[in-house]
């Protein structure tokens, strides 16, 4: 079965997720070229409900003993035994046992190609593993092995969650050379960069607006991603990368063009043309520094401190903006209070704060890339980006695992030794790597453990973004007027609105770039405001979806109102996501959408890298520098690989510096 034959999860079903795989996947990974994408297709998985998903004896018997000839080659698989979604279990009667597997030939390998499946024994317990559990279309229905003990780590790397920023340390890990196991809650990878489809409708789960995600400079992080592990997308330009309508009737698109958007912004303050440009020009500043760099981990002296050899005034350049926000920038140029307040919806839209908020060197990547490498959309909808990342993991020989809920990260004498899943199953690694946020990793996964000292000090820095409400609806084609732009954010009645819940609205109309996503005459509308988790908690399952509806119709009103007349008559299909929804889906404390300063921040000053406290821990994702958005967290996992690729042989480290940087960096961030 593939993800687009099998019906996938409502965002807002909010009802036990049972999913009921009807057919297992014995493949081996597509890069083994052997033409087998599944091999063997084999009985019928027990849901969850009646067995934990295990299969039976009879599942397994009737996969037992294939013999595979493939040309000059004989494979000659015996009893392929464990695959899937069981695992071993002693004593079960219908599951299978160590004595079956005591019996199974395991292990082939020609040459360099490695097929499919090892296991091995040693005293009384089991490893087993695949090694290419899946292929991006039967992730769905693919749980994965199951390895039980362990004499030594396996892995060189676990990573907890298939974000954009796991599969990108993960990936360009794996490149590297290391085993990497992703282990993945949902059924698919990309977390709130994933998709989810309905009625004939492909819709993105979160972000519909890609930064770094052009064919040029070093910035496109996204685009240099997919093409480490061979892998490129077709990508439909956006002319305009949003459309604000703003109060007193303020409407400014921003073009692709650089020109034209500034042309438009001075028409609208023409007394400000200067400090216009001065302001964007300090931004390109940023921007150039930034793009003339390799980028790798900060942490990671010998990069560091070669960069600056290389490129000291960019270098500097950079060091000097770190701790500087875009709001004081700006006011040091622009003076209309109208205008200031558009430098804040600017940046609101990357960073959920005001500019006086926002560290002035995120701002400066994304008001630049818009126009160097635009804003691309990938054909087939966002969620094909995790996806190609994923498939891209397992062609280099590495595996993610879907299903797959670590519920504690394993420590030996104060090391991160591996993960325990909420079914038991455990794996161990020299490192391991959480794209869960900062909160859950150290408040849940180490639960019990004491907060470390840098923990506490983030936490005292930053908090929880709030969570989104959100609007997936497919309207019919007509109620667009000709021109509509796809991106839009909207904010009517006054500017101290922006940053309350409900206030300002997002709009993104993907179907205007990408009209496969929608069936014929119809087009999506992804809407999304601010809510917080508080709003939707306690409350009984008929008041909880009547409210739902209720907030859902009064910002679909608002869009009718001033945007697009007889919008709710054009309305086919909608499905509402509350932060709840989020929560539950993408397994992020409150349904949060990132880390926000407590205070005004010193920049980026204050947001941590990847390393921990805890030896052989580290984390990726937002709640790393430099914070939230999908360049942010595939930036972050490219530090983040570099950093772990060093700590275990693949790439140069100096343990003395390391030490000395490490500690610097450490004191820095107490300056924020
Ligand atoms: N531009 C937009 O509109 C938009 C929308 C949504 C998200 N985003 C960006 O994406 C960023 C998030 O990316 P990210 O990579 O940090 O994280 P993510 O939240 O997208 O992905 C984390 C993944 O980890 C998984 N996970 C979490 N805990 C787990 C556990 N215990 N066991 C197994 N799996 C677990 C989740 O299921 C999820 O798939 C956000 O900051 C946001 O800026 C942007
Ligand atoms: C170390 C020390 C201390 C010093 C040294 C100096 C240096 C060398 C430095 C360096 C630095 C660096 C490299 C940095 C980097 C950075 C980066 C890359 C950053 C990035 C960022 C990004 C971001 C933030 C992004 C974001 C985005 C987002 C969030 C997005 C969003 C979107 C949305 C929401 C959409 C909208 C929609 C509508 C409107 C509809």
């Amino acid at each position: 079965m593939s993800l687009s034959s099998s019906p996938s999860p409502s965002i807002s079903e909010l009802s036990s997720t049972s999913y009921k795989p009807c057919s297992f996947n014995l493949g081996f990974a597509d890069s083994l070229c052997f033409g087998h994408r599944s091999t063997v297709q084999f009985g019928t998985c027990i849901p969850r409900s009646q067995n934990q998903s295990f299969l039976s004896s009879e599942h397994i018997k009737t996969f037992a003993f294939n013999y595979y000839k493939l040309s000059n080659m004989e494979l000659g698989l015996n009893t392929v035994s464990q695959v899937g979604k069981f695992r071993l279990r002693d004593g079960k009667a219908g599951l299978l046992s160590r004595d079956l597997l005591k019996t199974s030939n395991f292990g082939y390998k020609l040459g360099s190609v490695k097929l499919g499946y090892e296991a091995y024994k040693r005293n009384r317990d089991f490893v087993l593993m695949s090694r290419s559990v899946l292929t991006a279309d039967n992730m769905v229905e693919t749980e994965g092995n199951g390895g039980v003990g362990r004499e030594k780590s396996y892995y060189d790397a676990i990573v907890i969650g298939s974000g954009i920023g796991g599969l990108v340390a993960a990936t360009q890990l794996a490149v590297k050379g290391a085993r990497v196991l992703a282990l993945e809650k949902y059924v698919i990878p990309g977390g709130s960069s994933g998709y989810y489809q309905r009625d004939g409708y492909t819709f993105d789960v979160g972000s519909s607006v890609m930064f770094g995600f052009s064919d040029k400079g070093n910035l496109n992080l996204i685009t240099q991603a997919l093409a480490a592990v061979g892998r490129e997308m077709e990508v439909i330009p956006d002319p305009t990368t949003v459309h604000f309508h703003l109060p007193n009737d303020l409407s400014v698109r921003v073009h692709r063009e650089y020109s034209e958007f500034i042309a438009e912004l001075t028409s609208k303050f023409p007394h400000e043309k200067e400090g216009i440009l001065a302001f964007y020009g300090e931004c390109w500043k940023i921007f150039n520094a930034l793009n003339s760099l390799e980028l790798k981990s900060l942490e990671e002296p010998i990069y560091l401190f070669g960069q600056f050899f290389q490129k000291p005034l960019e270098c500097l350049t950079l060091a000097y903006y770190l701790p500087q926000n875009a709001g004081d920038i700006a006011r040091k140029f622009i003076k209309d209070p109208q205008l200031l307040s558009f430098i804040d919806a600017e940046c609101f839209i990357v960073s959920t704060v005001n500019a006086l908020q926002t560290p002035m060197i995120n701002a400066s990547m994304v008001l630049c890339d818009r126009h160097f490498g635009g804003i691309n959309y990938p054909v087939g909808g966002v969620g094909e980006i995790a996806k190609s990342l994923a498939k891209g993991l397992v062609d280099q020989g590495s595996e993610i695992l879907y299903k797959a809920n670590v519920t504690s990260i394993i420590l030996e004498h104060g090391k991160a030794v591996g993960v325990r899943l909420s079914d038991g199953r455990q794996f161990f690694a020299k490192t391991i790597i959480s794209n869960a946020t900062r909160w859950d990793t150290f408040g849940k996964l180490l639960k019990g453990e004491k907060l470390p000292k840098e923990e506490e000090n983030f936490q005292k820095a930053y908090v929880k973004a709030p969570s989104f409400l959100s609007i997936h609806m497919g309207v019919k084609a007509k109620v667009l007027p000709p021109d509509t732009d796809c991106h839009h954010f909207m904010l009517e009645d006054g500017w101290t609105r922006l940053e309350k819940p409900y206030g300002s609205i997002f709009l993104s109309i993907p179907t205007l770039l990408d009209s496969s996503l929608a069936p014929e005459g119809h087009h999506i509308l992804h809407i999304f405001t601010t809510s917080s988790i508080e709003d939707w908690e306690g409350l009984p399952r008929k008041d909880y979806d009547a409210k739902k509806e209720c907030v859902a119709d009064e910002i679909i009103s608002r869009l009718e109102k001033k945007l697009f007349p007889g919008l709710k008559e054009s309305i086919v299909f909608k499905e509402i996501g509350t932060p709840k929804t989020h929560r539950r889906y993408l397994a992020r404390d409150k349904g949060t959408y990132g880390p926000m300063p407590r205070n005004t921040p010193k920049g980026l000053l204050g947001m941590p890298f990847n390393t921990t406290a805890i030896d052989g821990l580290y984390c990726v994702g937002d709640s790393c520098f430099p914070g939230q958005g999908v360049i942010a967290v595939a930036f972050s996992g490219v530090m983040c690989s570099h950093r772990v690729a060093a700590d275990i042989g693949l790439e140069k480290k100096s343990p003395i510096l390391d030490t000395a940087l490490l500690r610097l960096l450490g004191w820095l961030r107490t300056l924020a």
